[in-house]
């Protein structure tokens, strides 16, 4: 029988993910200590660092060092670089929804990926609070924990909900652009907006049809790869902000149920510039 390619790797980041959810739990229950990266709303906590070392140490453990890359939120933010090659590779967001775990706001996600040839091979998205398991692998459909999941078959922009986030760069001229998008699609009209602060299970809400869309210009590659694979399995929609292919590293990204959907949105959003993720390091 032909082998079953990367289901070693999926059955192991299904079961890291649920043991990264443990331990944030857990210290959600304590004190949290914040500190701040890019800006004063760009959170971050011991735990974040924790629990990316956790996972990428089990990783390593369990495959050997040196077999495969990672990018993982934390470690690119102390200045490890945040390119994606042919190698198999990881891309960790080991706290999706900093800010929503320093207040208490019950969305929380473990968000893991694996692509080989820059290809997303599959996605898991542990919504920790929730205690939801969002998986998907290339071309086997997508699944909250035992469930298969698809997303919505709604055509009409006047019958969706739609997604989208501020993201934390308060630049009075992005923050302009970000709210008259939004104030456009809600007068499209939409039945409504929402936003639950992490892209991560933001993209499973697309997937599973509880929205119709979720786009946003400024996440990282870390904050969408593994909803991304989710999204193509449940038989959804990536594109780039402009309609044109979706490009994991460019920091823009439209996910929906269809393409007319996705097409409706795509003519009200004001792009901005945000530098890519791949870009190169003196430059940032
Ligand atoms: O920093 P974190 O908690 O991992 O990322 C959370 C988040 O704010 O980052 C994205 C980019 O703004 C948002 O869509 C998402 O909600
Ligand atoms: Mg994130």
């Amino acid at each position: 029988m032909a082998e079953d390619l990367w289901k070693k790797e999926y059955d192991f980041a299904v079961a890291v993910a649920r043991k990264a959810g443990a331990v944030i739990r857990e210290a959600g229950e304590k004190e949290i200590k914040v500190c701040t990266k890019s800006s004063t709303v760009d959170l971050v906590t011991k735990t974040d660092e924790r629990v990316e070392k956790i996972i990428i140490g089990s990783l390593k453990e369990e495959f050997g060092e040196g077999t495969h890359c990672f990018i993982g939120e934390e470690s690119v933010a102390k200045g490890e670089p945040c390119i994606l090659t042919d190698k198999p590779t990881w891309i960790i967001d080991p706290v999706d929804g900093t800010t929503n775990f320093v207040h208490g706001f019950p969305f929380v996600a473990v968000s893991i990926a694996f692509a080989v040839n820059k290809e997303l091979e599959f996605g898991v998205v542990y919504s920790c609070l929730e205690d939801k398991m969002y998986k998907a692998r290339r071309g086997k459909g997508a699944f909250c924990d035992d469930d298969r999941i698809t997303v919505s078959d709604v055509e009409e922009i006047k019958k969706s909900i739609i997604i989208s986030e501020h993201g934390t760069d308060r630049s009075p001229e992005k923050v302009k652009k970000i709210f008259s998008t939004m104030q456009k699609i809600l007068c499209i009209p939409v039945h409504g907006l929402r936003g639950s602060g992490t892209a991560a299970t933001n993209m499973c809400l697309v997937a599973c049809g509880a929205v119709e869309a979720f786009f946003e210009i400024g996440i990282h590659c870390w904050d969408i790869a593994a909803g991304a694979v989710i999204v193509k399995e449940a038989g959804g929609i990536l594109l780039d902000v402009d309609g044109g292919p979706f490009d994991l590293m460019s920091r823009r990204m439209v996910s929906a149920n269809n393409k007319k959907i996705a097409d409706r949105i795509i003519k009200e959003i004001e792009i901005f510039p945000a530098e890519r993720d791949d870009a190169p390091i003196q430059k940032k």
